[in-house]
């Protein structure tokens, strides 16, 4: 079962018996995992595997899900970054900000400041009074993520960052969620980048078919695999 929420646990426990989008209909089944304060784990399997449904999952947004979710402190202060972008067609991206601020509750002279930081990290200035309507996937995606850092919370659920992002974003995207894994927060990240994963995550969940086909750090999954020298691709090829 998961375990403590004490100071130095996990930011997230997770246990999910079975989920689904039907009742009696599971998609996922077994799925153990645990982020640890300033961690990142990175959630890997093939297409269809069960990835977002675990996400979903995790933070209660599935119609059936018999499990059990521990964010540390029980206050479950968590930004979602989803896969597919979520946004008003009549607000503009400042208001979007603004929108996000007064759902977190941040005073005026904490959000606006922070806004305009991310804005000119991600380099969407020019964008700031723009409706999104009229964005590429590559600035959507840097909304959802500008809208998941404005918050800084414990833990970050990010359901595939990179599909989108050029290099330079994906670079500020890796930096700035650096510096708030050395504030101490935690990271959940499903992805299909493989060679990126492997250089940033410091674990791994494998989901093959809704279930969990390997768990750890690299070395684990080599051990696994018998392949020391594998690389994370290599790893998921044999075991997917
Ligand atoms: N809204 C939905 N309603 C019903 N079934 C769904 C829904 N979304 C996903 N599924 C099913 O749940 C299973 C797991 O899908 P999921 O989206 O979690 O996979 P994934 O690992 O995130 O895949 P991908 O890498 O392609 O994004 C699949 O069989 C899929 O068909």
């Amino acid at each position: 079962m998961p375990g403590s929420q004490t100071e130095g646990g996990p930011v997230l426990d997770v246990f999910i018996r079975q989920a689904g989008y039907e009742q009696d209909q599971s998609r996922i089944s077994g799925i153990r995992l645990q982020v640890k304060p300033g961690g990142l784990t990175g959630l890997i399997g093939p297409n269809g595997a069960g990835k977002s449904t675990t996400i979903k999952a995790i933070i209660g947004i599935l119609p059936f899900a018999d499990a059990v979710i521990a964010f540390r402190g029980g206050k479950g202060s968590y930004a979602y970054v989803p896969e597919q972008p979520v946004y008003y067609e009549t607000l503009t991206l400042w208001e979007h900000l603004a929108l996000a601020a007064a759902v977190n509750e941040l005073p005026d002279e904490v959000w606006v400041p922070r806004s305009e930081q991310l804005l000119e990290r991600f380099r969407l200035e020019e964008a700031k009074h723009l409706l999104p309507g009229g964005f590429s996937k590559g600035m959507l995606q840097k909304m959802m993520l500008l809208i998941g850092f404005l918050s800084k919370p414990d833990v970050y659920i990010v359901d595939e960052p990179f599909i989108g992002l050029d290099p330079r974003a994906t670079r500020d995207f890796l930096s700035l969620l650096n510096e708030e894994r050395e504030r101490g927060a935690g990271i959940l990240m499903s992805t299909h980048v493989l060679d990126t994963a492997e250089k940033i995550c410091d674990d791994f969940v494998l989901i093959d078919h809704g279930r969990m086909a390997a768990e750890g750090t690299l070395d684990d999954i080599r051990g696994l695999c018998g392949r020391p020298e594998a690389s994370l691709f290599d790893c998921f090829d044999l075991l997917t």
